[in-house]
C-alpha cells in the first residue's frame, strides 16, 4: 500500500518538486556539516571562534581570498584568547608553549593537506607531507646549504648587486635604467618633492628584480636580467604573486584545486592557476637550458648540487621530474621571500630615520673610505655587524613575509599540546602574526620598530618566538643564504646611497597571499660619496 502510494505520480512529483529538493538539500547539509559538528571527533567544540568555522572552512577560504587572513586571525585571538577555532578541524594556538609543542622537533606532526595546493610538477621538499619522503629530500639538498656552499654562492649575489648599483647610478645620471624610468620623471607630485641629486624609484619593484636575478644566477646559471633590463620581461614577479595568493586560498579547501580552471565567476582563480603553470614553465625551461649548455665545470650553484645529488633510494641521479620540481621549489622559495623581505627592510628603515642613521653609522665605521662605484659589501665584512643583524630581525618580526599560521597535522599517536590532547588528523597552527606581536613574548613595546631589543645578549631568547623562517623540522633550509643576500644588499645600498621615503606619512598597503607584499614603497636615492 505504502509502496503504491510512493510510486504514485503525485508522490513522485512531491519528491522531485521544490519541496523534495529542499528536503534533500537540508538532509545533505545535515550529513555534511551538522552530524560531524555534533560528533566532534577532534574535540574542538569547546574552543571559541566564528560560528561558521564550526561547520566549514568557509571563513578561512574567505579571509584568504580577501588577503586578510593573518590580521583576521589576530583579531580573533584578541577577542577570544590563546585558542581559536578556524574550521571544523583546525585550531589556531597562540599559547606561550605553542611554538615548541606544534612546530618543534620530535612531535610527529606533518604538514597538512593545505600544501597540496602548492604541489607543482610533483611534490617538492616544501610541499611533501610524508615525513620519510621529506627526510629523504632534506638529505640530498643538505650539501647545497652547507657553510661551504655559502662561500660558493656569494659571487652570484655580488654580481647582481654590482649590476643593480650600476643601474641606480645610471638612473641618477640620466633618469633612466633599461626600460625603467625614474618615478620623478613621470609623476609631477614626486618631482616636486625631489631634492638635487636624487632620483625616485619603487623599492618593491627593484627588490624583486634583484632577488630574481640572484636566484636565477644561483639556481640556473644566469640571472634573469631584470635589473639590467629595468623590467621583468618574463612577468615572473606578477606570476609569483598570483600563484602565491591562489595557493594560499585554494589550500583552505584543497579539493577545489582541480576545479579552479572553471571558476569563471572569479578571474582570481583562473589567473592564479595560469601563473602556477607559467612559473613551472620558467623552471622547466631554465633546467633544460642549463642541462643542454656546456657549463663551467668549476661552477657551484643550486643546479650543480641537484644534478650531482645521489638519490638516497637508488644511489643514482635524481629522477628528471623530481630534479625539476626541486629546482622550481628553490626558485619560488628563494626569490619572492628575499625580494619581499628586502622591500620591507628598506620601507621600515626609511620610515625610521633615527634607526637608519644608527645603521649607517655602523656601516661607515666598517667602511670608512669613500665607496667606489663598484662597491659591494663582502659577506665577511657585514656578517657580524650587530645593528644590521638587529634591523633585519626586527623587520622580519613586524613585517614577516609569511605571517599566517602554518598548518600542521597531528600524527598517528595524537599529541599533547599546551595542556590539551588532540587526536590524529587535527590541524593545529601557530599564528605567526600574533606571536610576533604578543607582549608576553616581546614586552610592552611589541608593536614598535625597535631593533635594539635584539642587542645585548637577548637574541637566543627572542629566537624561541621568532617564526620568520618557521621553526623545527620544516623550518627554512635557505635561511643562511637569505641572510647572506639580505645583509650584503642592505650593507651595500645604505653605504653607497642615501635613501629617504617619498611619502613618509602614507601607510604602506600590504597584501597577503602566502607572502605579504607591500604594493609599493617609493624612495628617493642619491649617492653618498
Ligand atoms: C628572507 C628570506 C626567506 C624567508 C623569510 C623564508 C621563510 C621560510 C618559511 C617561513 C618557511 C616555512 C614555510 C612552511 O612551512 O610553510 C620556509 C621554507 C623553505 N625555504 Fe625559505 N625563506 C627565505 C629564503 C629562502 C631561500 C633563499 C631559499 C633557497 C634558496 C629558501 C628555501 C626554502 C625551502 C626549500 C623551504 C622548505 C623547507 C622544508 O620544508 O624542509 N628560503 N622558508
Amino acid at each position: 500500500m505504502l509502496l503504491e502510494q510512493i510510486a504514485s505520480a503525485d508522490s513522485l512529483h512531491a519528491l522531485t518538486g521544490p519541496l523534495g529538493i529542499t528536503a534533500l538539500l537540508v538532509g545533505l547539509l545535515v550529513i555534511q556539516y551538522v552530524i560531524p559538528y555534533a560528533k566532534d571527533p577532534n574535540g574542538l567544540n569547546k574552543f571559541p571562534g566564528p560560528v561558521v568555522s564550526r561547520f566549514s572552512n568557509l571563513w578561512m577560504l574567505f579571509t584568504a581570498r580577501m588577503h586578510v587572513m593573518s590580521v583576521s586571525v589576530h583579531k580573533l585571538h584578541q577577542q577570544h584568547g590563546d585558542f581559536v577555532r578556524l574550521s571544523p578541524n583546525h585550531l589556531s594556538v597562540n599559547h606561550p608553549d605553542s611554538v615548541r609543542d606544534i612546530m618543534g622537533h620530535g612531535n610527529g606532526f606533518t604538514k597538512s593537506e593545505f600544501y597540496y595546493a602548492f604541489d607543482n610538477i610533483e611534490q617538492g621538499i616544501f610541499t611533501t607531507r610524508d615525513r620519510a619522503k621529506h627526510s629523504r629530500k632534506r638529505k640530498f639538498v643538505a650539501h647545497m646549504f652547507s657553510s661551504k656552499s655559502m662561500v660558493e654562492f656569494e659571487p652570484y649575489t655580488s654580481s647582481a648587486l654590482l649590476v643593480m648599483g650600476a643601474q641606480i647610478d645610471k638612473m641618477i645620471d640620466t633618469g633612466k635604467a633599461g626600460d625603467y624610468i625614474a618615478l620623478d620623471r613621470t609623476d609631477p607630485k614626486i618631482a616636486a618633492l625631489k631634492r638635487k641629486g636624487e632620483i625616485a624609484l619603487d623599492a618593491v619593484t627593484w627588490a624583486s628584480f634583484l632577488a630574481f636575478d640572484i636566484i636565477g644566477d644561483l639556481a640556473f646559471d644566469e640571472p634573469f636580467g631584470f635589473c639590467k633590463a629595468g623590467a621583468d620581461k618574463l612577468g615572473g614577479v606578477m606570476k609569483l604573486r598570483d600563484r602565491g595568493e591562489w595557493c594560499s586560498t585554494v589550500g583552505q579547501v584543497p579539493w577545489i584545486k582541480t576545479w579552479t580552471p572553471y571558476f569563471f565567476f572569479d578571474p582570481f582563480f583562473i589567473r592564479g592557476r595560469n601563473a602556477a603553470a607559467g612559473l613551472a614553465e620558467i623552471g622547466i625551461n631554465s633546467v633544460e637550458k642549463r642541462k643542454n649548455k656546456p657549463s663551467d665545470p668549476s661552477r657551484r650553484d643550486i643546479l650543480y648540487y641537484l644534478l650531482s645529488a645521489k638519490d638516497p633510494d637508488t644511489g643514482g641521479p635524481l629522477p628528471d621530474r623530481e630534479l625539476k620540481a626541486e629546482a622550481l621549489t628553490q626558485l619560488i622559495a628563494g626569490s619572492d621571500t628575499t625580494g619581499n623581505s628586502l622591500a620591507q627592510i628598506i620601507d621600515l628603515l626609511v620610515r625610521h630615520p633615527n634607526k637608519m642613521a644608527k645603521l649607517i653609522a655602523e656601516l661607515d665605521e666598517q667602511y670608512p673610505a669613500p665607496s667606489p662605484a663598484d662597491f659591494v659589501s663582502l659577506f665577511a665584512d657585514c656578517q657580524n655587524l650587530p645593528y644590521l643583524q638587529a634591523c633585519i630581525c626586527e623587520v622580519l618580526r613586524l613585517r614577516t613575509v609569511t605571517s599566517m599560521g602554518l598548518p600542521r597535522a597531528v600524527g598517528a599517536s595524537g599529541a599533547n599540546v599546551c595542556g590539551h590532547f588532540f587526536p590524529e588528523g587535527t590541524i593545529l597552527s601557530v599564528p605567526t602574526y600574533t606571536v610576533h606581536r604578543d607582549p608576553r613574548r616581546w614586552g610592552d613595546n611589541a608593536l614598535e620598530f625597535e631593533p635594539e631589543r635584539w642587542l645585548g645578549g637577548t637574541q637566543a631568547e627572542l629566537e624561541k618566538h621568532f617564526l620568520a623562517f618557521s621553526f623545527g623540522p620544516r623550518a627554512c633550509i635557505g635561511r643562511n643564504v637569505a641572510f647572506m643576500e639580505v645583509k650584503k644588499t642592505v650593507a651595500t645600498l645604505f653605504r653607497r646611497f642615501s635613501l629617504r621615503a617619498v611619502y613618509p606619512d602614507r601607510q604602506p598597503c600590504i597584501r597577503e597571499g602566502f607572502h605579504n607584499k607591500c604594493d609599493e614603497s617609493f624612495v628617493f636615492m642619491s649617492r653618498r660619496d
